[in-house]
């Protein structure tokens, strides 16, 4: 069979690296140009020397035109950077899988407001398919512009979705409490995540406001058919170098019965919102609902494609609290990319993706 070629701009980065650790062993695609502004000509391999032995592949320049032979071309780059580019990819026929942030939201203005810069691709909003395959997976199939979600999006939204829609759930109250590995923060991130500023340390940081809050509020909302949506989103640094954690508190609606958690017919008993989010991820290759009680932990999915989702509630009528574990750079950035290319490519979803977490990792 035919492989299909593909490129990504932004190979030294975290994300990028991350691509070419899966893309290089896909079974039906080929890696024909990766870019790197700061490593042009220098050989892969003698860069990252996890590759060795892995591709002959030199860094090009990402003005080279190297680009033009694939078919689907990844963006592993700062905010901005895509949208500068991706015109000119898709007015030659290559579809573009964006890693960053520059087609997530739907409304410009607001956009701009949240990432403080004008965005250089105006013409494109509306375009692109929110790349969230268990939401999207048809029109990604067919979309020539995906827009990737963030890592914190992709841990909440998985944890949320089977109860955005449900009548019995206050989706004004939903506290969204995550938790993210250094790596999040990217390669180019400078004195904030060093060894020193991290370790034995754990913070919370942009509990004003985080970017990702907008995105949350979007695609929540969407699968909530529009209703009204309140969402407190904080999230925290902790020293590890992968991995995210996000435990969401889910109030019954005022409507709502209000009976103890554990009794049979309730809506918001653990074991009814356990046979929920069983049956609601039945089918999806990259999510796992734990048996109820087990708690799920980031080293568990680290370096593979996994959301894996736990479910808990304490005696009385509080909250549903539920964890929802991913490796920011797999199932939060590079591998649900490829999950993305594979349904783009018409080819098995898990494609290049069935990886198992190394144990202790
Ligand atoms: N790290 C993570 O867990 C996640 C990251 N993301 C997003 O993915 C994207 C990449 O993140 P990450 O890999 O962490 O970032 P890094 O900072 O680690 O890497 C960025 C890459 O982009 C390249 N680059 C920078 N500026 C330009 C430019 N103007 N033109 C072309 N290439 C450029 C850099 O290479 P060079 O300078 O040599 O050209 C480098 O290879 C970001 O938008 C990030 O927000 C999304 C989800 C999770
Ligand atoms: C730990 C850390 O700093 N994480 C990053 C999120 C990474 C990510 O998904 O960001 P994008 O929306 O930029 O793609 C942050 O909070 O800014």
């Amino acid at each position: 069979m035919k492989r299909s070629k593909v490129g990504i701009v932004g190979g030294t980065g975290y994300t990028g690296a991350e691509l070419l650790r899966l893309l290089l062993v896909h079974p039906h695609v080929e890696v024909a140009a990766i870019t790197s502004r700061s490593e042009a000509g220098q050989k892969v391999g003698d860069y990252f020397p996890s590759l060795r032995g892995r591709t002959d592949l030199a860094f090009s320049d990402p003005e080279s035109g190297d680009l033009d032979q694939c078919e689907i071309v990844f963006f592993a780059t700062p905010h901005t950077v895509a949208a500068s580019q991706v015109g000119a990819l898709l007015a030659k026929g290559i579809r573009v899988i964006d890693l960053s942030a520059d087609f997530r939201l739907a409304d410009k203005d607001q956009w701009e407001q949240w990432y403080k810069v004008t965005h250089p691709a105006p013409g494109l909003f509306g375009e692109a398919v929110y790349g969230l395959p268990e939401v999207h997976r048809e029109a990604i199939a067919s979309a020539r512009l995906v827009a990737c979600p963030g890592c914190y999006p992709t841990a909440i939204l998985l944890g949320l979705l089977p109860l955005l829609d449900q009548d019995f759930v206050d989706l004004t109250s939903i506290i969204a409490d995550a938790k993210s590995g250094v790596s999040g923060a990217g390669r180019a991130a400078a004195v904030g995540t060093l060894l020193c500023e991290t370790s034995e340390n754990f913070k919370t940081y942009a509990a004003n406001g985080h970017r990702h809050l907008p995105e949350l509020i979007q695609h929540a909302t969407s699968s909530a058919g529009g209703r009204p949506l309140g969402l407190t989103f904080v999230p925290h640094l902790v020293p590890m170098m992968r991995g995210m954690e996000a435990t969401l508190y889910i109030r019954r609606a005022p409507s709502g019965t209000s009976e103890s958690g554990n009794d049979a017919g309730d809506p918001l008993s653990p074991q009814a919102v356990h046979d929920l989010f069983s049956r609601y991820f039945e089918s999806e290759p990259f999510v796992d609902v734990l048996p109820l009680g087990q708690h799920p932990e980031t080293r568990s999915v680290k370096g593979t494609n996994i959301c894996r989702i736990g479910i808990f509630r304490q005696p009385g009528d509080g909250p549903i609290i539920i964890s929802s574990v991913i490796d920011n750079v797999v199932k939060g950035a590079s591998g649900q990319a490829v999950q993305n290319m594979n349904l783009m490519l018409g080819l098995p979803e898990i494609a290049g993706l069935d990886y198992t977490a190394l144990l202790p990792g």
